[in-house]
């Protein structure tokens, strides 16, 4: 079966510092595949790199068997890419509904066509609803994004990534700043948004991560520690040992 996205080799320098190097990956729909590491492993850059963020030094990035490794973000999103950032990308006075909408419009986006498309009142209001109820956001539609709590914040990301109508969606640390009650719901959204995405899960608490992934790959220093399931995971010495290495 062709893998939804896949990298092959990819390789991302700054300067002189390699924060990803050499890194393949498959990702699949109905798998949840979570890249963990310590600070600066690399996990960000690679998300970047998936997305088109950030253009590879090396390597390739593959969505639906097409290489994709010269496009720009907007035409990966438009090939069903959806992107959520560790940085919110909410417009803070616009309400839930409002910032959906915006997010399923830039579906539409190529250059220039997008600010005319945005400028018309009516956009695709029944895309930004289904995304809305998707993350349970249903109800406060209408809340402007400054009363949500940080949980809803994490949930409305999600929901602006959906809008989209991605088949790919790479969540870098959605349950950030969120507390236990809250991080329970997201985590069982997460994993019930697996069965119909192929979903790439960058996140630190582990309790969550080794709870919904499938798969997970453990990157130390912008290479490939470790992959296979949270068992062989939680078993591996070398992953201790690089956790233990980088606590300091
Ligand atoms: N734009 C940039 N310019 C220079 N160096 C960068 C840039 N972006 C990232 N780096 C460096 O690349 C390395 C990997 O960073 P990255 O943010 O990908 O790590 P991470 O695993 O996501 O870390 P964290 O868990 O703290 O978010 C780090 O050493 C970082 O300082």
């Amino acid at each position: 079966m062709t893998a939804a996205l896949e990298a092959t080799g990819l390789t991302r320098r700054f300067g002189g510092l390699a924060a990803v190097s050499d890194v393949s990956l498959a990702l699949s729909v109905g798998e949840l595949h979570a890249v963990i590491g310590p600070n600066g492993a690399g996990k960000s850059t690679l998300a970047n790199l998936l997305s088109g963020e950030l253009a590879p030094s090396g390597g390739a990035v593959r969505l639906g068997g097409q290489d994709v490794t010269g496009w720009p973000v907007w035409r990966r999103a438009l090939g069903g890419i959806g992107r959520s950032f560790q940085k919110a990308n909410i417009l803070q006075e616009l309400t839930v509904l409002e910032n959906t909408r915006l997010a399923a419009q830039a579906r539409g986006f190529t250059p220039g066509r997008w600010l005319r498309r945005a400028a018309r009142e009516a956009g695709p209001v029944s895309e930004a609803r289904a995304a809305l109820a998707r993350a349970g956001l249903g109800p406060w539609e209408d809340a402007v994004a400054t009363t949500l709590s940080h949980g809803q914040l994490r949930l409305l990301e999600i929901a602006m990534a959906l809008a989209t109508g991605p088949r790919v969606l790479l969540l870098d640390e959605p349950l950030a700043g969120v507390g236990p009650e809250e991080g329970e719901r997201l985590a069982s959204l997460l994993k019930e948004l697996s069965r119909d995405h192929a979903l790439l899960l960058i996140e630190h608490d582990m309790d969550v991560v080794f709870a919904v992934a499938d798969t997970l790959t453990v990157m130390v220093d912008g290479r490939v520690l470790e992959r296979g399931p949270p068992a062989r995971i939680r078993a591996s010495a070398a992953v201790r040992d690089a956790y233990l290495g980088h606590a300091a």
